[in-house]
């Protein structure tokens, strides 16, 4: 299999999210921190919305980063020109493809959209560029009519072809139908750019790189339009430990660039957010705590220090004798079989009362330690 790459589209879609706007310097920050974990490629941005876009674009474009650096454009010229402004040497063309999208944005008149594909695209490759296109709701767009958009744009000197999931309603076997077909017609790569309306985006995007897509679009945490990406870390991981794919990322980081963009973006995550959420390695309850203590594979798919997080054994509701005999052995406390159960009982009390687990402090002190 040729080697996959991610296109991180963080501070493009990413920033699409309703309510986040980046600053230049978180800007900054983030595309550094996915270039000095290995991402090779990073969409950062649409030249075409104005000055202070472009500043920022033109900013990431001087750091030069290692990653090759993307912009994203509608099928119009001024808009590359724009990108070509900013110092970008790749750029992205986007048309849509759905009878929905052309019937709503240019009446259906698609012998326009390929009008102003090829004379954008054409634009773009006088000037020496890098060309990807995408086409903008391919999963509802008629299957003939979107391979023979692809291949008059291979035709035409495109580079890449970005197939889109925009309103994420792929289930990952259609996906993999839809992305073999292309992949089997075309002699450029596909890129997946799925979308998590259903949930799916992480699944329809190893669905499209099973049926031999070779790029990937991700945001960092999923963040992005509606439901948003598929996410980064969910990508990166999945691929190495189900798809034994590994794209040469620093996994290490992967929880520290993701608050980076949760800070960022303005929006905190769920706890149970795959990957990165702050209980991904956190074992309360009896079974699993017992389980975990004798040997962490039996309720973890990966060790937490694989994506810069700590296993943590929380004492809650939930929890059996092993864990709060632990964890009260480490602070010397041993009790017998009788007072354990009846500390058990307050702390199943008191964590329903409080409606979470217990501090250390809140522990000791159920079991008349006084700190
Ligand atoms: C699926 C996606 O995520 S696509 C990316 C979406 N991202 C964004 O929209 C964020 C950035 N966008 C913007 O800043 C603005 O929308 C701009 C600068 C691109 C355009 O702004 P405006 O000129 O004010 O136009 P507005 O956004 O209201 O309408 C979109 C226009 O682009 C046209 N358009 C939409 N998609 C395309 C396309 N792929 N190629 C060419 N034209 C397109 C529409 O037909 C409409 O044209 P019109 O002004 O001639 O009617
Ligand atoms: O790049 C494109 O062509 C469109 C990308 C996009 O954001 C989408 O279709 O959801």
């Amino acid at each position: 299999m040729n080697q996959v790459v991610i296109n991180d589209t963080t501070l493009r879609d990413g920033e699409q999210a309703a309510g986040v706007a980046f600053n230049l310097e978180e800007k900054i920050a983030i595309a550094k921190f996915l270039d000095a974990i290995g991402v090779p490629e990073i969409e950062i941005g649409i030249a075409a919305m104005g000055a202070a876009e472009q500043q920022a674009i033109a900013t990431i474009v001087d750091l030069n980063l290692q990653a090759h650096l993307l912009g994203w454009n509608r099928a119009v010229i001024s808009d590359i020109q724009a990108s070509i402004a900013c110092g970008l040497k790749r750029v992205h063309i986007s048309i849509p493809v759905s009878a929905i999208q052309i019937g709503a944005k240019f009446q259906g008149n698609w012998q326009l959209v390929l009008q102003k594909l090829q004379d954008s695209l054409n634009f773009a490759l006088d000037q020496g560029l890098f060309v990807s296109v995408g086409g903008e709701d391919s999963s509802r767009a008629d299957e003939q009519f979107l391979l023979d958009t692809v291949l008059a744009a291979q035709e035409w000197g495109a580079s890449r072809f970005r197939f889109c999931d925009t309103v994420g309603i792929l289930d990952p076997f259609t996906t993999h139908d839809k992305v073999k077909k292309l992949v089997t017609s075309l002699s450029i790569p596909v890129e997946m750019h799925t979308h998590n309306d259903f949930g799916l985006a992480t699944a329809n995007a190893l669905a499209g790189i099973k049926a031999g897509a070779l790029s990937v679009n991700t945001t960092v945490n999923g963040l992005g339009e509606r439901a948003g990406n598929a996410a980064l870390e969910e990508v990166v991981m999945a691929l190495k430990h189900l798809s034994k794919i590994d794209l040469g990322i620093d996994t290490r980081r992967l929880l520290e660039i993701s608050q980076l963009v949760a800070t960022a973006s303005g929006y905190n995550l769920p706890p149970w957010k795959a990957i990165v959420g702050e209980n991904t390695f956190a074992h309360e309850s009896g079974i699993h705590a017992h389980g975990v203590m004798q040997n962490p594979h039996t309720y973890e798919p990966f060790a937490p220090e694989e994506i810069g997080q700590e296993r943590r054994l929380v004492v809650g509701k939930h929890s059996g004798r092993h864990l709060l005999s632990n964890v009260l052995q480490q602070h010397g406390i041993i009790l017998n079989s009788e007072e354990t159960q009846s500390v058990l009982n307050a702390v199943r009390q008191e964590s329903t009362q409080k409606k979470r687990s217990l501090t250390t402090q809140e522990l000791l002190s159920l079991v008349g330690v006084k700190q």
